[in-house]
């Protein structure tokens, strides 16, 4: 049997300790173990046919249970109902040959060995009577008392090059030799102490899991339709898979004859051909992504969750495909009752817009009904929803992660792109998210790096020139022009991110007491003089850093805009001298001499340590806030979003407010923007995930500014 063995829990009563056995098993298998042997050598054959039951429960067919030593237990717990996949087999216990005869072809046992007498043992055995050898022990352990001497990575490494089977680490295998052992070629690492022995076993085995996938080409099979044309179906599905870094596979569930204009024919083939292909690849590979797209009619479907059931694949990507960009119907109108009951074997379900309206029963008027809808079935399916705005009206189309179960609700903005090739957009955003889910990618950072990937290769489809109509995408464009470097986002897209991102910095800055006030002009004078004390002190500093840039500047063009931003921010802090810190306004000399107060010296420190790191991207991406904040919310004093009072000429604040609004500052703005996104988009992904940091921190920072005077009683 092909069994996925890459991360193997082996189980330890002692070390589970209060929480048990059955329920550290239940979470580290929340947590990605793909196969579970209950070893307890103390028990009873009847008390170890009890566990297995339970565990079998515990599990439900999300890994494979198998059993140490305890043959005749597992064939009772067997008749018992349990689902026990098979034995694992010390070289003194029960022989591999009485196992294979009485646990049948489709069983998986596991056999222990270490030596190279053991390797010949196992060569001379009829093909297919051991599926695997646990090896070991790779390092001192104290869960095996007895255990043989250690092999270290690089014996390990020597054992698997000459064995004919599949060989699982074991012993003392903690996280930090993840990467070692799955360079030595481990097809697992069976680990005990580390997953049994810790308070988070589902924290425990997604650390192990995400590391081993780090490491591997993920192998995605497609279960899809056909477009001859290339743009969608699996032709589409092994592109995006191939672009983001996995081994493509595909089994056809329906022909289509169809081009970048329409559907002209689908055909189905036998639903037993399908049910052979799919057998065809799970016998022999084991999948670590399923890919789900057209699947034309009721019994096809059917098919595809009978193999779901057996294979149990870990991650199942399901695009309910019912109709094409063209408008021509993919999937039989019969057919949508079933494919809502496939729902529930998805990791994540990707629908349009008219699919989430068909499969959530309910109408949908706008983008917050889909976020409703999309919640709603996320809890009803127990899988999370990327609802897909594709097919919004106007110039924006967001997608949105939900997981119900995770009170999860993710959006990603991103502007509309100007263009007729969206052909297959659907299937191939699917696929490069089974990819990078596969490889270990966080739901949400999946999202990410597969939009990004589109977006960009939805830019580059007009150049491909193929079809007269909805032509496809250029799923390769990013790999043309930079030989397989990551996706680059565009400036615009990284803005749109970076905004949306401090959303909620934003909201708490609209609320603040501080800003009500100031809009309305109820705010007392004190408080205000004191902020721009605060101001003042900042934008001398605000204005060495401004500086910095300007000396780190790539272009000449960037280092005058960030000299010319010194300038004026000199210029502010002497204006404020000048017409409001003053023995006019009441600004006694105590006052004018004020020292920075917290607010103040945590954005500074912020600020400086970024400049101090020298690195002229993240500090454009750090001063940015106090342009872009400042404009936006002057923009909408000055369009009464605050209410009338702030355009009064009479308001206590009016001239200051008017500095707010002020165009040429706007217009610095919309370069500062530019010029940080655009060093953001020119990055690799690790300097703009510090920028976008460096850029969230000192909005924060703003917000504890503004609402400093209202606060601390020692400020300034
Ligand atoms: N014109 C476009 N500009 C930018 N993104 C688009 C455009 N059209 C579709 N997308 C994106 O392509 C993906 C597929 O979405 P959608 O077209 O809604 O689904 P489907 O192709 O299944 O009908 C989504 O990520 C969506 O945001
Ligand atoms: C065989 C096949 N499967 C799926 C689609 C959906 O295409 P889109 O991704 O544009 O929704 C298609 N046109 N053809
Ligand atoms: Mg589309």
């Amino acid at each position: 049997m092909i069994a996925d063995l890459s991360l193997y829990l082996v189980t330890d009563a002692a070390l589970c300790g209060e929480r048990g056995v059955v329920e550290t098993v239940r979470r580290a298998v929340d947590g990605g173990v793909r196969i579970v042997q209950l070893r307890d050598k103390a028990a009873t054959d009847a008390e170890t046919v009890e566990q297995l039951v339970a565990l079998s429960q515990a599990i439900d067919g999300r890994a494979l249970l198998v059993v140490n030593d305890r043959l005749e237990a597992a064939l009772v717990a067997r008749e018992r109902g349990a689902r026990v996949d098979g034995v694992h087999l010390g070289q003194g216990d029960e022989s591999v040959l009485r196992a294979r005869e009485a646990l049948g072809p489709d069983a998986l046992i596991g056999l222990t060995a270490n030596t190279p007498a053991h390797l010949e043992a196992v060569r001379a055995l009829p093909h297919g009577t051991v599926d695997y050898l646990g090896v070991g022990v790779i390092r001192p352990t104290t869960t095996k008392p007895d255990h043989p001497a250690p092999l270290g990575v690089d014996g390990f490494a020597a054992f698997v090059a000459s064995s004919p089977v599949p060989c699982v680490a074991i012993g003392g295998v903690g996280i930090d030799d993840t990467e070692a052992l799955h360079a030595a070629g481990a097809a697992g690492l069976a680990v005990v102490s580390a997953l049994c022995a810790v308070d988070d076993p589902a924290a425990a085995a997604e650390a192990f899991r995400r590391r081993w996938l780090a490491g591997s080409v993920p192998r995605v099979l497609s279960i899809a339709g056909s477009d001859p044309s290339g743009g969608a179906g699996i032709q589409a599905d092994l592109k995006s898979i191939a672009a983001n870094g996995g081994y493509g596979m595909a089994v056809l569930t329906a022909l289509t004859a169809q081009n970048t204009r329409s559907v002209r024919d689908v055909h189905v083939p036998p639903t037993s051909f399908l049910r052979t292909q799919l057998d065809a690849v799970s016998d022999d590979i084991a999948v670590d992504a399923v890919k789900i797209g057209m699947l034309a009619d009721a019994e096809v479907i059917r098919t595809v969750g009978d193999w779901l059931e057996k294979v149990r694949p870990p991650i199942v990507v399901l695009d309910p495909v019912m109709v094409a960009t063209s408008g021509d119907r993919l999937l039989a109108p019969d057919a949508e009752r079933a494919l809502r009951d496939l729902l529930g074997r998805a990791t994540l379900i990707t629908p349009n817009l008219a699919e989430l309206a068909v499969l959530s029963d309910r109408e949908i008027a706008d983008w917050a009904d889909a976020l409703d809808a999309a919640e709603e079935l996320s809890a009803e399916i127990g899988a999370a929803v990327l609802v897909k705005g594709g097919h919004l009206p106007g110039d924006e189309a967001p997608d949105a992660l939900v997981d119900a179960r995770r009170g999860l609700r993710q959006e990603f903005p991103g502007a509309r792109i100007a263009t007729a090739n969206t052909h297959g957009t659907g299937c191939s955003l699917s696929s490069a998210l089974a990819t990078l889910l596969a490889r270990g990618e966080e739901p949400g950072a999946a999202v990410h790096a597969a939009r990004t990937w589109l977006r960009e290769s939805i830019r580059a489809g007009a150049g491909l020139r193929v079809g007269q109509g909805n032509g496809p995408i250029s799923h390769f464009a990013g790999l043309w022009e930079r030989g397989g470097a990551d996706a680059r986002p565009e400036a615009a897209d990284i803005a749109a991110e970076w905004w949306e991102g401090i959303a909620g910095i934003r909201a708490g800055i609209d609320d603040l007491p501080f800003i009500r006030g100031l809009a309305d002009g109820s705010l007392k004078r004190e408080p205000f003089l004191s902020y721009l004390a605060q101001d003042a002190l900042y934008l001398r500093e605000y204005a060495r850093v401004l500086a910095e840039a300007a000396r780190l500047a790539p272009t000449s063009d960037e280092q005058a805009f960030w000299a010319e931003s010194a300038h004026g921010s000199i210029v502010g802090e002497l204006e404020l001298h000048a017409s409001w810190l003053t023995p006019a306004q009441g600004v006694s000399a105590a006052t004018f001499a004020t020292e920075p107060g917290p607010a103040t010296t945590a954005y500074l420190d912020h600020l400086r340590s970024v400049a101090f790191g020298g690195d002229y991207a993240e500090i454009v991406a750090a001063v940015l806030p106090c342009f872009w904040l400042y404009t936006d919310l002057g923009r909408r004093l000055h369009a009464g979003e605050f209410g009338e009072d702030a355009r009064d000429p009479r308001h206590p604040y009016a001239s200051w407010l008017a500095t707010y609004a002020d165009p040429s500052f706007e217009e610095a703005t919309r370069t500062a923007i530019a010029h940080a996104t655009e060093a953001a988009s020119r990055a690799d992904a690790e300097t703009r995930a510090r920028m976008h940091r460096a850029f969230a921190v000192s909005s924060a920072h703003e917000l504890a500014f503004f609402a400093a005077p209202l606060e601390s009683p020692d400020r300034g």
